[in-house]
């Protein structure tokens, strides 16, 4: 299936050690529901989180088994999609407090051997966010290439952002806020006493087989109304009737919307559990990024850059509210880029607008830095080392440059195998006879194409990549950087 991640399936892992949560309750064993699409690189480099919004789940794209619909970002996930699977290990895992595989409400309390129901400790978007923090750890990747989301996942994202500045190199956040509104908590309290009103929720206690449908169909209908535009349900539904063609003077279903929103509704019931419904819209209220009212203050220590989109016609998640994170990220001098996307279809236009998506993260993820595709294991050899050791080391792991280090451990040249064969044909003795003393290098943060055109210049295929104090971080090569080119045509 061309630009499709093909068959897939959700993989399990389970953490025995507790989770402190915000509020100070424990949590544990944690487990956590994930799939990842694509190939992580031997350098672990190419990893992006995916986050998902309230009701999503680890499944972001491809086919489960028999299946005829892909998961929820199927339209930017993929081969040749902005999420280029044939460059990026894509990652996704299901929050904790859902109801998709990973710990929530309905899983068994070790403590009673129950499900928890509302002896679950409650959880906010910092605990969702420090349950993936082990995932990713788990799976071997320091820093993640980026992390985005719509929505709850854009909280997630700013969230990394703020709580491991050095765990992402980029953010993408997509209508969302940083701090929840009044009218967003407002709307989510509706939708809770929607379904605590309903007898059948019982306290939280409900058995598998008498579930709380009619209130959580009836906080969905609300919600999902909120998902949606005056625009978008003007031009699905206007005012035609349902299965028939007069009003009927009563109180049955005539109008599309409402059989829409019903189905909206008893959809959901099918899908999602009422208690991880409370849970997840708390985490939603809850979240708050700002520090003493000060966003710019909430979002100082962030390090990744940012690319911020909103859509023109969410007033769950209003435009004004991207603007506020673009501005307050601007304020502290870190690289930020906002665009409002023109669309018609409301706050879910980021999981439909596939075209604009896929144009504004793709492009996004292609501004690469020296620092996202340098190696960062490259061998380095001591000042005082031999030629004989040089050449060994380059045999050893296959290479063709190698960066000396003084014994400050700061950049003091760099050999070449180029420069071994001249040793041995002008039988030089020892590595300082032949290294370059004067090195081109490279910075990790200036863009990739600049350090292409210097090693084009001048005639070289590898550049060590330097800190402020010189010493030597990772090493970008011409193989490198050609082989991403590749992969971008
Ligand atoms: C974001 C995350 O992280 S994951 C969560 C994302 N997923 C969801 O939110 C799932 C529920 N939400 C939806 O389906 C959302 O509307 C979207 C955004 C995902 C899809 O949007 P659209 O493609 O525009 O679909 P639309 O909103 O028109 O709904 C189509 C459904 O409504 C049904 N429908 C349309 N008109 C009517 C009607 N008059 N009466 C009854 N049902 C109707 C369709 O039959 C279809 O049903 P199906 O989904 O069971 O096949
Ligand atoms: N419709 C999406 C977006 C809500 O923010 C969901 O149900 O998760």
């Amino acid at each position: 299936m061309p630009g499709s991640v093909g068959t897939v399936r959700t993989g399990y892992v389970t953490f025995p050690e507790p989770l402190i949560l915000e509020s100070g309750a424990v949590l544990a064993p944690v487990t956590i529901a994930y799939e990842t699409y694509g190939r992580l690189n031997r350098e672990k480099s190419n990893a992006i989180l995916i986050c998902h919004a309230l009701s999503g789940d680890a499944h972001a794209a491809g086919y489960h088994e028999g299946a005829d619909r892909p998961g929820w970002w199927d339209g930017v996930v993929g081969p040749g999609k902005a999420f280029d699977t044939d460059r990026y290990f894509v990652v996704c895992s299901n929050v904790i407090g859902g109801c998709k595989g990973s710990t929530g409400p309905a899983s068994v309390n070790p403590a009673t051997g129950r499900p928890y129901a509302l002896a679950f400790p409650v959880i906010t978007v910092r605990d969702m966010v420090r349950a993936q923090k082990r995932l990713i750890d788990h799976l071997g990747i320091e820093c993640l290439a980026a992390v985005a989301g719509g929505s709850m996942g854009g909280m997630q994202a700013l969230q990394w952002a703020v709580a491991y500045p050095e765990a992402a190199r980029k953010v993408i956040a997509i209508a969302t806020t940083a701090r929840s509104t009044a009218q967003q908590i407002a709307f989510n309290e509706v939708g809770r006493q929607a379904v605590m009103a309903d007898p059948a929720w019982a306290g939280g206690d409900y058995p598998a087989d008498h579930l709380p449908v009619q209130g959580l169909r009836l906080a969905r209908m609300i919600g999902h109304i909120t998902y949606l535009s005056d625009g978008a349900m003007r031009e699905k539904f206007g005012r035609n009737l349902q299965g028939r063609s007069t009003v009927g003077y009563g109180f049955s279903t005539e109008f599309q919307v409402e059989s829409y929103l019903h189905h909206q509704g008893d959809t959901f019931t099918r899908r999602f559990d009422a208690n991880s419904y409370l849970y997840i819209t708390r985490a939603l209220d809850y979240f708050d990024l700002a520090v003493d009212d000060s966003l710019a203050a909430g979002l100082a220590g962030a390090k990744a850059s940012f690319l911020v989109v909103s859509v023109s016609s969410d007033w769950l998640y209003p435009p004004y509210q991207s603007e506020e994170i673009a501005n307050a990220l601007a304020a502290n001098g870190i690289p930020v880029q906002y665009c409002e996307i023109r669309s018609n279809y409301g706050h879910d236009g980021f999981l439909l607008e596939d075209g604009q998506m896929n144009y504004l993260i793709g492009t996004f993820l292609d501004h690469l830095l020296v620092r996202d595709v340098m190696e960062t294991d490259a061998p380095t050899i001591a000042e005082r080392a031999s030629i004989h050791d040089a050449a060994r080391i380059m045999i050893e792991n296959a290479v063709n440059h190698l960066p000396v280090l003084a014994e400050r451990g700061d950049l003091a040249g760099i050999v070449t195998s180029w420069d071994i064969a001249k040793a041995v044909a002008c039988s030089h003795g020892s590595l300082d006879e032949i290294m370059s003393r004067s090195v081109v290098t490279a910075a990790p943060d200036e863009p990739v194409t600049e350090a292409a055109r210097r090693m084009e210049e001048r005639s070289i295929s590898a550049l060590p990549v330097v800190d402020a104090d010189r010493r030597v971080i990772g090493l970008i090569s011409s193989d490198a950087i050609s082989t991403l080119i590749g992969r971008c045509a």
